[in-house]
């Protein structure tokens, strides 16, 4: 099978390059300008930073969570990315490519999805939108064909190519838009709430597909979702950003720790009992014979069970993780973490 970066390189005769770093930020910058008016004839000149010395890589084939609040700056990096908004700072590539300078060239190597949009043509069966991408993009017939052939098959679009896209579910349509951002074979994948509004077949569909397309094809993703499940699901990375700038990079795992999360301990004992009393942790619930203890994300259970069992007649337990949504918001209130 023809990798998403062999297929590009052919395109642009030249060999696959060999850089590690495929997506590059160095102290981006994005300033946006907004006047607001203040009276009958004034108007306010305010500045608006969305992104501030932003910098990160991501190596080739990852699979990287882009998270936070509203407003945070998500979608304003990944338009810098596609080439649609100019950094006012600071220096970004992509595949060695200046998006902003070269946005044609660098728009047959990445693929957009924006859950809330589509890229699709409202009125024509699903199937003529795909021919105009085949013309657009001007895919190789045989490359087209073989792309269109395993969308169709792994995203299950066979029963609905001629049917019109404003007929389509939400699901149908977040499907067909997935394959649409996939026929020039991009090496690089940027999702915009990709599973926003879907049921959980269709979430698990989407994701599925998300992630057999990164092991076989090694296709680097950036996924922006409020969906933190999409993140678990598919990233071992993922980047926190607020007010442009980066809060955490790391692993979903490390986000506990940084936030300085806390796991919970659910124990049911024998009878109903006084709380617990043991080192390190501290009871924030009691419900019958069940008691609820906080102890820290970043320490094992192991030693804190064995305590408790020494002391108290247990019955079962279990460790609960936190709610990483609870977790993020706690980090959002403290400082910057890396
Ligand atoms: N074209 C624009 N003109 C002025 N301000 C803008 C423009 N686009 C974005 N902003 C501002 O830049 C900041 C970052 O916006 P951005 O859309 O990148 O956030 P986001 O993280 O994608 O948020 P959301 O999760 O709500 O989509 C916000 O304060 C927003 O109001």
């Amino acid at each position: 099978m023809v990798t998403a970066t062999e297929a590009a390189a052919r395109d642009e005769g030249e060999e696959p390059p060999a850089e590690s770093a495929f997506i590059e930020l160095d102290r981006v910058e994005k300033v946006f300008e907004v006047r607001r008016k203040t009276g009958f004839l004034r108007r306010e000149r305010r500045q608006v930073r969305a992104v501030d010395a932003l910098s990160f890589t991501v190596a080739r084939g990852e699979m990287v969570g882009y998270i936070g609040p509203n407003g945070a700056g998500k979608s304003t990096t990944i338009k810098m990315l596609t080439g649609i908004l100019t950094p006012s700072g600071g220096r970004l590539r992509v595949a060695g490519i200046d998006p902003a300078r070269e946005r044609t060239r660098l728009a047959r190597r990445i693929g957009v999805v924006f859950g809330q949009r589509t890229t699709l043509w409202w009125d024509l069966p699903l199937i003529d939108s795909y021919r105009l991408m085949h013309r657009m993009y001007r895919i190789p017939d045989a490359r087209y064909r073989a792309n269109l052939d395993r969308c169709v098959e792994l995203l299950e679009l066979a029963d609905l190519l001629d049917v019109p896209v404003r007929q389509l579910s939400l699901g149908q349509r977040m499907r067909g838009d997935i394959a649409a951002a996939l026929l020039h074979d991009p090496e690089v994948l940027y999702l915009d709430e990709p599973t926003i509004g879907l049921d959980v077949v269709s979430k698990a569909k989407v994701r599925s597909f998300l992630r057999d397309l990164n092991a076989e094809r090694g296709t680097t993703v950036l996924l922006t979702t409020h969906d933190l499940q999409d993140i678990e699901q598919l990233c071992s990375r993922v980047m926190v950003i607020d007010h442009g700038s980066l809060m955490y990079d790391g692993p979903l795992t490390g986000l506990h720790e940084a936030a300085e999360g806390e796991r919970t301990l659910v124990v049911d004992l024998e009878r109903e009992l006084p709380p617990i009393e043991v080192p390190d942790a501290r009871v924030v619930r009691v419900e019958g014979p069940r008691q609820w203890l906080a102890f820290p994300a970043g320490g094992s259970a192991a030693p804190l069970v064995a305590r408790i069992a020494e002391r108290y007649p247990l019955v079962d337990l279990s460790v609960r993780e936190p709610d990483i949504e609870a977790v993020i918001a706690k980090m959002y209130a403290g400082k910057a973490v890396s």
